[in-house]
């Protein structure tokens, strides 16, 4: 990433930020509640457009094509974003649509194949996170974006995403996480990012423009 800016209504909320990553590389994105880190995760995502700067994939601009570097893209925001009537089992089928990974084994390697059968909606918050990493897992997608993965995890499932991590880290992957919590990603590099004067923060809904509201 090279510069980029984003505004958020009025706000300057990532100022010329730029970094450099190999495969097998790890980023953790850290820095205070409102610092950029969801915004900046969401740029590299190809999810929102900067105001300045660029997203290069060995050297070529990757939101040039959008589709392409989807396919390029693990994303894990802070919604877990499952069907809550479909089984979790019926959750990956979907999503295997896309990535074309193979759903039982991904349930496998998160530890949640006994509940494939259940409705989403009855999973638990934990639960669910799992369900949402083994999505990550299924886009087969050499880069991970994850916005606070260990969020309602067990130490259990800590351990496991340890290994998933290394995994794909070893095969060239590349794992870009935000956290406020310490992750299991040895050698990782970090971006710290500074964060607002609380004076800068709108104190009111006008202070937002409208169409940045959703
Ligand atoms: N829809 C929106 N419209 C305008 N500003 C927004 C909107 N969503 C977020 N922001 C602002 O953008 C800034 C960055 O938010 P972001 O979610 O990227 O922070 P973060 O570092 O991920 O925070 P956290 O640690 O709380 O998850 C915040 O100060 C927030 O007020």
């Amino acid at each position: 990433m090279e510069n980029i800016s984003v505004f958020r209504g009025e706000r300057l909320v990532l100022d010329q930020v730029g970094l450099s990553l190999d495969a097998g590389d790890a980023l953790l994105l850290t820095g205070p509640n409102g610092a950029g880190k969801s915004t900046l995760l969401r740029v590299l995502a190809g999810l929102r457009k900067p105001e300045g700067g660029h997203v290069l994939w060995s050297g070529v601009d990757a939101l040039a094509d959008r589709s392409r570097h989807a396919e390029r893209v693990a994303y894990l925001g802070h919604q877990d974003a499952l069907k809550p009537g479909l089984t979790l089992r019926e959750n990956l089928t979907l999503a295997a649509r896309a990535g074309g990974g193979d759903p039982d084994s991904c349930m496998s390697a998160l530890n949640i194949s006994g509940l494939a059968d259940l409705p989403a909606r009855m999973l638990s918050a934990g639960q669910k996170r799992r369900a949402a990493l083994a999505r990550v897992l299924l886009a087969r997608a050499p880069l991970w974006l994850l916005d606070e993965p260990s969020l309602g995890l067990d130490s259990n499932t800590m351990g496991l995403l340890e290994t998933l991590f290394r995994t794909h880290r070893e095969a060239g992957g590349i794992v870009i996480a935000t956290t406020h919590v310490p992750l299991p990603l040895p050698d990782a590099k970090s971006l710290a990012l500074p964060g607002l004067n609380e004076s800068d923060i709108p104190q009111a809904m006008e202070d937002f423009p409208e169409d940045d509201l959703f």
